[in-house]
């Protein structure tokens, strides 16, 4: 599907029948700080500076279309980490992430959130659905942000909810569907804007194993025509990858068939 104007700034969308991978991290390293750093006038006065924790070191993955990824490794591991990088969210304090053919730290904040919200569809394990908005508005939300029109809107969220089996819900609020309705309804809003790029961040993480088990089979039908990358401690969600990425300690000890 065809959303922007001429006039967008970014549009790698031709790309995507292209061979190479959809995104890329290039020797990534994330360092957050945790707290404020104390400022001339703290240093003056002896206060100590903020701990820095690094998230991610040295870490380098490709990801290709019509592929499953699995992100795996302990709690702090850095997976959640690695996803906001690969997704566009936060850039690598060092390093580079090409998405398909463009450095992200080339674009303005405002061309990487377009970019985002054209070419990425993200899937959090807490839904983070709208709770006053009906399924239909939720899964509209991306073409609010890309300014489609209501008409369209309407017609394209209707198809993604019929497309993971809730055209009869379609009305209905978040707090009015089962945990596994409300996943598929944030799966369903992540493929809204047709993505090149599925981002999942423990999604089976609130659900029961049947539930689970059929969201899986959701992914699996996303990834046949896009990328998927998902975070997961949970084996059953790993195993549908075709490769596995395992990391520890913000570095990948491992990358192959899972
Ligand atoms: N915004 C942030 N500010 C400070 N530290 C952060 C931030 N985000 C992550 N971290 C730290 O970076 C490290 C990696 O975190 P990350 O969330 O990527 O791990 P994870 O493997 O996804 O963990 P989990 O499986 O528990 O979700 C952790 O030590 C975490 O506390």
């Amino acid at each position: 599907m065809m959303l922007l104007s001429s006039a967008t700034p970014v549009d790698t969308r031709e790309s995507v029948t292209d061979p190479s991978p959809v995104v890329r991290a290039a020797d990534v390293t994330k360092v957050y700080t945790r707290g404020s750093d104390p400022g001339r006038l703290g240093k003056l006065l002896g206060r100590p500076e903020a701990p820095r924790v690094h998230a991610l070191k040295n870490a380098s993955v490709s990801i290709n279309p019509g592929e499953i990824v699995g992100l795996a490794g302990p709690s702090g591991s850095g997976k959640s980490t690695l996803l906001h990088l690969l997704a566009g969210l936060e850039l690598p304090t060092e390093g580079t992430v090409t998405f398909q053919e463009t450095d992200l730290e080339t674009l303005s904040t405002r061309q990487r959130t377009r970019l985002r919200l054209e070419h990425v569809g993200i899937v959090f394990q807490h839904f983070h659905l709208v709770g006053s908005l009906s399924a239909r508005a939720n899964v509209a939300l991306p073409l609010v942000e890309l300014g489609v029109g209501k008409r369209k809107r309407r017609e394209r969220a209707t198809e993604l909810l019929e497309r993971v089996g809730l055209g009869d819900r379609v009305g209905h609020r978040p707090g009015e569907l089962s945990g596994g309705e409300q996943q598929r309804v944030a799966i369903a809003r992540a493929l809204v804007t047709d993505p090149t790029l599925v981002i999942a961040d423990e999604p089976t993480g609130e659900l029961d194993t049947e539930t689970g088990r059929r969201v899986l089979d959701e992914f699996e039908r996303i990834a046949a025509d896009r990328a998927v990358v998902l975070a997961s401690h949970d084996q059953p969600t790993l195993a549908i990858s075709d490769r596995i990425v395992r990391l520890k300690d913000g570095t990948i000890r491992g990358d192959g068939d899972a």
